[in-house]
This record gives structure tokens, sequence and C-alpha cells, in this order.
């Protein structure tokens, strides 16, 4: 069954995003669907009290370099959270499998083993349909959802500084 509208949120149940600074890793591939992911994304951040300059956004080649571009981000960046876009789409082998299980894993060992929260914004998709209706179509956009999240989490990252100042 498909899934429901990945767009909808509500403000007031969203932390204020005023204090925090967010980066965006974009894989390259399929850029027709990360770009509407992107732009999904960077307008909650705005609509949530992001300031524009409290946003970096870095390119890399495809969904497989989300893990490395993130991790080096994490590395040379003050970023409260991060939001790793890519689109993988299911093509004649088994490659999909592993770039998908790739970036996955990936992005799993990044938020063991550093404290900014890295928010999976993969479609991993059996058809570009599939993908175009999950980046500003019929079932949403999927950087709306993970820019929710990533605005969610940066306010648990930071739960220790004062609480009024984050929202709660
Ligand atoms: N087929 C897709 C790829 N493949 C490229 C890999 O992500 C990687 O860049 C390459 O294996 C070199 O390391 N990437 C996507 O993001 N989406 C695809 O559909
Ligand atoms: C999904 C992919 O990795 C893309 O490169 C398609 O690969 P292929 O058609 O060679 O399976």
């Amino acid at each position: 069954m498909a899934t429901t509208n990945l767009s909808y949120y509500d403000k007031a149940t969203i932390p204020n995003a005023k204090p925090f600074r967010f980066g965006i890793v974009v894989s390259e591939w399929n850029p027709e669907i990360t770009e509407n992911l992107k732009k999904g994304a960077i307008d909650t951040l705005l609509n949530c009290g992001t300031a524009n300059e409290n946003i970096i956004s870095w390119d890399v080649p495809g969904s497989f370099e989300l893990v490395y571009g993130c991790k080096k981000m994490i590395q040379s960046q003050k970023v409260d959270a991060i939001i790793a876009i890519g689109n993988v789409i299911q093509g004649e082998t088994k490659h999909f499998d592993f770039v998908c299980e790739g970036v996955t894993q990936g992005i799993v060992d990044l938020n063991i083993k550093y404290d900014v929260p890295v928010i999976f914004c993969v479609l991993t998709d059996n058809t570009k349909q599939q993908s175009l209706d999950r980046s500003g179509g019929k079932l949403g956009n999927k950087g709306i959802e993970c820019a929710v999240a990533a605005v969610k989490m940066a306010a648990l990252k930071n739960i220790d500084r004062n609480k009024e100042h984050i929202g709660f």
C-alpha cells in the first residue's frame, strides 16, 4: 500500500529552528528528483525559523558518496543536524541493492559515531514515477518530512541548553 502524504506538518509541534545551523548533502544522481527534495527541505527549514545563512549545502556525485560528504561536513562545519539527500532507482542489476545498503548503513554508522544527527532523505524506488510521486508529486515531498525531522533532532541534540531558548 502506498505511503501517506509526506508533506503535512504542524508548526506548533516543531521547536523553533532559529538557534540551529543545518547541513544538507545532496547526490547529483537523478537531479530532477534530488533538487526537488532539496527545495522542499530548505523551504521547510526556513518556514520553521532557520536563518538562510544557517543552511550550508554541498553536492556529492552519488548517493554512495553521501556518507563521506556528511562525515566531512561533521568534521569541518559546526552544524546541529544534516539532511542527506539522494535518489536510487532500481536498474537492471543488483547495483541498486549495494548502493542502498551502503548509504543506509553508512548513515547509521555516522549517527552512532558522531554527535550530529544525520537524517536519511534517500528515496530508494523501483521506478522513476515512485520517485516523482515522493519529491513534490501526489505523495508529497520527503524533503519536507526530513527537514522537520532535522529540526526536531537538532533540538534534541541541544536538549541540555536553556530549554526556552530552543522552543520547548
Ligand atoms: N544508480 C544510482 C547511483 N549510482 C552511483 C553511486 O551512488 C556511486 O556514485 C557510484 O557507485 C560510485 O561510487 N547513485 C544514485 O544516487 N542513484 C542511482 O540511481
Ligand atoms: C541503481 C544504480 O546503481 C544504477 O547505476 C543502475 O544500474 P544498473 O542498470 O547497471 O543495474
